[in-house]
């Protein structure tokens, strides 16, 4: 079995009333692909967020290379974000203003690359994701599915050895979408690192080694729900199904 480097451990989190996430666990291996689907509100952008460090949990852990992520201060797990996990997000992380190559270098930048050192690079991997020539476009100067590609770049120019994506495909068309995933996939697990992606399309999480399900804030192996039972957490009012949730070997357990 390989080893793991990014676990949660009984991550809860709610909303005021409404639960995003009910006790998950998960264990993720370096080299996988892991796609997490489920319907709209189901809490699958809260654990891509509590895994990457972005949103801190109301209980539970999350561990990645040892480094306990939730026991980390706002500049440590910055630090961790900037420097091990890149994001690819539908949008908003590019910076219109900037060129693709600007918006590439400035991730090495913030690690305190120097300009010209990391615009060579940036400038490779624009050239590997098939953006030769358009390095100096600005963003909106580019296609959604271009665009996605400097994301893409921007995410694993620093070397991130996870990279989590919501929704990277979203606004693409069914052609734009496999050309994206290729690249996404090619960069990251392709490579030996790792991507956790969140998607409502079926077709791009067959893409992946392995599709885990949210449901009302619970994760499973089964997209499918089955009648309620007792695993929500006290007091909260969701109105929710129950699905088994993973071990730590990702083995389904009631
Ligand atoms: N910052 C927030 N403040 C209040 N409620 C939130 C916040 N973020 C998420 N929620 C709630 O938590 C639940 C899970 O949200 P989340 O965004 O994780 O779901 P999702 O499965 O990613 O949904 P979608 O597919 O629509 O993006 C939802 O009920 C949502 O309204």
């Amino acid at each position: 079995m390989t080893s793991t480097f990014l676990s949660a451990r009984s991550l809860s989190k709610r909303y005021g009333a409404g639960i995003a996430l009910n006790n998950v666990d998960l264990d993720i291996h370096p080299g996988e692909s892991v796609a997490i689907m489920g319907a709209s509100g189901s809490g699958k952008t809260t654990l891509l967020h509590t895994l990457a460090g972005i949103t801190s949990p109301d209980s539970g852990s999350v561990n990645y290379e040892g480094t306990d992520v939730t026991g980390l201060n706002e500049t440590q797990r910055s630090k961790l974000r900037r420097e091990a996990f890149g994001f690819v997000f539908q949008s908003g992380l590019l910076i219109p203003e900037l060129t693709a190559i600007e918006n590439v270098a400035l991730a090495l930048m913030l690690n305190g690359v120097p300009r010209r050192d990391a615009e060579a690079q940036s400038l490779g991997w624009l050239a590997h994701l098939g953006l030769a020539g358009m390095e100096n476009r600005r963003i909106g100067e580019l296609s959604g599915g271009q665009a996605q590609r400097v994301a893409i770049a921007r995410a694993q120019v620093t070397g991130a050895r996870i990279v989590f994506a919501d929704e990277p495909t979203g606004a693409l068309d069914s052609t734009t979408s496999a050309e994206v995933m290729t690249a996404l996939l090619n960069a990251t697990a392709g490579r030996g690192n790792t991507l956790v992606l969140v998607t409502h399309d079926p077709t791009v999480a067959s893409r992946c080694s392995r599709t885990l399900f949210m449901h009302d804030g619970v994760l499973s192996l089964a997209p499918t729900s089955r009648p309620a039972a007792t695993q929500a957490i006290p007091g909260a009012s969701t109105g929710t199904t129950f699905l088994p949730q993973l071990s730590q070997d990702g083995e389904a357990r009631a």
